[in-house]
This record gives structure tokens, sequence and C-alpha cells, in this order.
């Protein structure tokens, strides 16, 4: 059986040279791993739409703008994730973890130091290119 392809939009927040991340909970896929906000892509969604749903839902801003930063498609053995990477510069409100989620801003050059998932390793190259 093959395994299932999920596609996921996920949002690169910037704000005065920091990027936000917050914290997977225990029992997600990737549990206890950082992350940038974002989630599944629903059926006839566009992967903007999608983005501006989750970081409402999930750390209170309103997306105003985004640009594609890079596609990352990864097979966890468990599950093969396409990533849709967007870059978000223009967002209205103050984040905030509305699911009880840790979160956190940090420097650029700092993203490497977080534990993130396997695919995250070529989104963290693509902020610092
Ligand atoms: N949001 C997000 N998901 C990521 C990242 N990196 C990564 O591999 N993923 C994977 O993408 C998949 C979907 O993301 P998600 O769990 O946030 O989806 P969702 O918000 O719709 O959540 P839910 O189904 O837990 O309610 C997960 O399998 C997760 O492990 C990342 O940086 N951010
Ligand atoms: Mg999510």
């Amino acid at each position: 059986m093959s395994k299932k392809q999920v596609n996921v939009a996920v949002g690169v927040v910037e704000h005065h040279n920091q990027i936000l991340i917050c914290k997977r909970s225990a029992e997600q896929h990737q549990g206890g791993l950082w992350e940038f906000p974002g989630g599944k892509i629903e059926q006839d969604e566009s992967v903007f739409d999608a983005l501006k749903r989750e970081l409402k839902e999930e750390v209170d801003i309103t997306i105003q703008s985004a640009t594609p930063l890079i596609t990352i498609d990864h097979d966890y053995g468990d599950k093969c994730v396409s990533l849709k990477v967007l870059l978000v510069q223009d967002f209205i409100g103050e984040a905030k973890g509305l699911e009880g989620q840790p979160l956190c801003w940090v420097d650029k050059q700092q993203l490497s130091t977080y534990e993130f998932p396997e695919a995250n390793k070529q989104i963290i190259a693509a902020i610092l290119k």
C-alpha cells in the first residue's frame, strides 16, 4: 500500500530579522520538536489560503502577503510530506500560542541550534541563503 502524501503549508514568519518558531506537542507527528507554524492544506484550498487559516488558528496573526521560499518533499517512513514553504514579512497582530504551544522569535543565525524535524534542515538553509 502506498504511503499517504500530505500537502502542508508552512510559514517562515520574519520580523526584525527574527523568525517565529513553535514547539510541536508531544502527541503530534514529529512531536516535541520545534517547527515553523502551518498545517495541512485542505482540498480546493490554495497554499496561501491554507497558511492564512493555519496562522490565524495557531498563532493569531493575519498574513497580508507571502512569497514562495521553497518546497520540500520528505519521506519520514511513516508519512510523506510535501512542505510548501512561504516567507511571510507582512502580517497583522502579535503572535501568541493559541493552542498552548511554546513560541519564540529566534535570530536567523540561531535557528540551527534548535531541534527541528529532518525536512526542516533544507528550510533553514533556504532562510540563510
Ligand atoms: N507545521 C509544520 N509542519 C511540519 C514542519 N516540518 C515538518 O516536517 N512538518 C510536518 O508536516 C505535517 C503536517 O503539519 P501539522 O501537523 O502542523 O498539520 P496541522 O496543523 O493540520 O495539524 P493536525 O493534523 O495535528 O491538527 C506533519 O507531519 C509535520 O511533521 C514545520 O516546520 N511546520
Ligand atoms: Mg500545524
